[in-house]
């Protein structure tokens, strides 16, 4: 379970302006796959990067698992993975599989289940067979499927994948969607930030639209679509 409880964040010292993360509370359930919406700059990517500590809040706080996660870092680290908007600022490794083996690695877990992870989490988006090549060769796309299959390969608790299909094509869009459709009904905890809601919200249990730091609707998706068609996301039809 994510809690957050009246967490607000403000980049800066310059308390003028609105904090680009304002009073937020609310409570992810284990299992719920949650799609986060909102126009730029309403502080999605902020929030998010509150859930495993990436950003401290200037108040409030976030509960992983019943735990503060500036209490535990490490343990929110290990329960909640992330993928960035920029592939680029998660890689830590020069190839492909070296970089999906880096967060199983740190679970201390033995050669033979890390390969069978990074062999499983390539395949989920569509590429195997590509482990030894450099990352910094592949396209933004390719990229960004590593960036997914290094979250998967942790098999946290939760998964927070920020904007994770910009750049992807539709065989991998679909691939990564079907392999969160698996997660979510075996019991892990899903986040897509997204602005593009074609095919997730069919998948959601509920979305949260955020706007201005605060969230401006937390609803089942199926309930929401009319004032979904009114915000500043691309909604299906
Ligand atoms: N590193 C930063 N330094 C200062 N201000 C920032 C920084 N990152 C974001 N902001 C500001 O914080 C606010 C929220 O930004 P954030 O990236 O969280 O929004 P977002 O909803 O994820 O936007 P987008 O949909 O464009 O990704 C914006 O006003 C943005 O300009």
């Amino acid at each position: 379970m994510i809690e957050t409880r009246e967490l607000t964040f403000r980049y800066g010292s310059d308390e003028s302006g609105p904090p680009a993360v304002d009073d937020v509370s609310f409570t992810i359930r284990d299992g719920s796959f949650v799609v986060l919406a909102g126009p730029n700059g309403s502080g999605k990517s902020t929030l998010v990067r509150q859930f495993n500590g990436l950003l401290d809040p200037d108040s409030g706080n976030v509960l992983v698992n019943g735990q503060a996660v500036d209490e535990n870092v490490v343990a929110a680290r290990t329960a909640v993975a992330m993928t960035f908007q920029d592939p680029r600022d998660g890689f830590v490794a020069a190839t492909v599989a070296a970089d999906v083996a880096f967060g199983p690695e740190n679970l201390g877990l033995a050669r033979e289940k890390i390969d069978e992870r990074v062999a499983d989490a390539l395949a989920a988006v569509r590429m195997d067979g590509r482990g030894d090549e450099r990352i910094d060769r592949l396209s933004g796309g390719e990229q960004a499927r590593v960036a997914i299959a290094g979250a998967l390969a942790m098999e946290p608790d939760h998964l927070v994948l920020d904007e994770p299909f910009a750049g992807l094509d539709q065989p991998a869009r679909q691939s990564v969607l079907s392999r969160l459709e698996a997660l979510g009904a075996a019991g892990t905890g899903i986040v897509v930030v997204t602005h593009d809601l074609r095919d997730v919200l069919a998948l959601a249990d509920r979305v949260l639209v955020m706007n201005e730091g605060r969230v401006a609707l937390d609803a089942d998706p199926e309930l929401a679509r009319e004032e979904l068609a009114g915000l500043a996301v691309r909604a299906p039809c």
